[in-house]
């Protein structure tokens, strides 16, 4: 009796909690304080996605270990931890009011975030998922630019967690798996980047050299075809039609880890050589992260903010996107787009990279590949 009373209050209870559509929001997170640094580091080192290693289990524990005390002090000099969940979280939620207004008929959208190496990991927002009853979902990338080592990583450990936890497909699902072109994206980047213009003298302005610096890829990434090289270009060159081509630019690579080749130039290498070259002024715009965090705070920010100045040229960064509402507006209309839609990825996604050694570049071939779409 009580068993079964308490059955129904619960059963009550997902039904008061349940969206109409769940949005679920997949990036890559980061430690919230620096006890959290040295799991999140073991996490990503595990990810044969992100980097393939011999023996990974074994090994990422101690490559971690070995890595932790120069990334705690990068941590720390940015605040003690990653400001990436507080920007995901605020996001997600002005995305799911935006909807609301936007597309009454699939109301209400709850925002959920699904990290792929610190909380809220994918698995314990799948759980919570099914406790709110959630029937429809939308897995949303916030990585504009399609990477199988950081979207595809996702949407593995995504097919991976449901296999355990809805296991009879309760869940329908669809698939926002890149947005590089979006005119909302473009224009946000555009009128961040005409903000910070505008701080320069008028007869310095035109002459600023637009650094775009977007995370780089191992080569042999690159080299199996990875699409995410590509989109970065392709935004980059969409933002400057909007920019009329006011100023001179390059893109430019940033974060390489360990020895092996990486795609450059690096962004590094381009502040002393642009310095050397002469150039007054420096505008660096982070264009494949859409929220702060180490690469933007500290590596952007301290490392190259001091290389820049030792370097005698001048140095600034346009804000990354966080919670400014043309973003937000630019997620909602990507998302309602998709809903209206009907389709349940785009068709860019459903094609293999040609020499792709990871296994995981055939995520059509899986979940993702049924028709899951609901339609309301
Ligand atoms: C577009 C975004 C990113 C791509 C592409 C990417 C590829 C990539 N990254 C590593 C290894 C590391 N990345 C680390 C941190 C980190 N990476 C991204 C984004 C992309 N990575 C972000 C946003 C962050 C910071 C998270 C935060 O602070 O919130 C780290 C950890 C830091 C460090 O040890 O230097 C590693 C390691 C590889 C190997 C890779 C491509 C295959
Ligand atoms: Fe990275
Ligand atoms: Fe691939």
């Amino acid at each position: 009796m009580l068993i079964s009373g308490l059955k129904g209050f619960r059963r009550a209870l997902a039904t008061a909690n349940k969206p109409k559509t769940a949005i679920f929001l997949m990036n890559m997170g980061g430690p919230h304080d620096l006890d959290h640094v040295e799991p999140f580091l073991t996490n990503l080192f595990s990810d044969g996605d992100l980097i393939p290693i011999p023996f990974q289990d074994q090994l990422a524990p101690w490559i971690s270990k070995r890595r932790v005390p120069k990334i705690k002090e990068q941590y720390a000099k940015i605040g003690g931890g990653s400001p990436i969940r507080m920007w995901t979280e605020k996001q997600g939620e002005m995305l799911a009011k935006k909807m609301d207004l936007l597309s009454p008929s699939t109301a209400p959208h709850k925002s959920y975030v699904g990290f792929r190496y610190a909380a809220p990991l994918t698995e314990e927002t799948i759980v919570q998922m099914k406790q709110d009853g959630v029937d429809r979902a939308v897995a949303f990338t916030l990585y504009p630019q399609y990477s199988c080592s950081t979207t595809g990583s996702s949407l593995n450990e995504l097919h991976r967690i449901l296999k355990i936890h809805d296991p009879n497909h309760k869940i329908h699902w669809s698939v926002i798996d890149r947005w590089a072109t979006h005119p909302g994206l473009v224009n946000t980047f555009a009128e961040h980047i005409k903000t910070s213009l505008a701080e320069y003298p008028e007869e310095e302005r035109k002459d600023v050299v637009l650094l775009f610096s977007a995370h780089s890829l191992p080569m042999s990434v690159v080299n199996r075809g990875d699409s995410y090289p590509g989109e970065v270009a392709a935004t980059v060159s969409k933002v400057m039609e909007v920019l009329g081509h006011s100023n001179p630019y390059r893109l430019v690579w940033q974060s390489q880890v360990g020895p092996s080749a990486w795609l450059g130039p690096k962004t590094d290498d381009a502040i002393v050589g642009y310095a050397k070259k002469g150039v007054k002024n420096l505008l660096v715009v982070p264009i494949a992260f859409v929220s702060d965090h180490i690469e933007t705070l500290f590596e952007l920010d301290l490392e190259y903010g001091h290389l820049a100045k030792e370097n005698n040229i001048g140095y600034k960064r346009v804000e990354s996107l966080n919670a400014d509402p043309l973003f937000i507006d630019a997620l909602s209309d990507i998302l309602d787009s998709h809903l209206k839609s009907g389709s349940h990825c785009s068709n860019q996604f459903t094609l293999r990279c040609p020499s792709c050694t990871s296994a995981k570049c055939r995520h059509t071939k899986n979940y993702f590949s049924r028709d899951t779409v609901k339609k309301h």
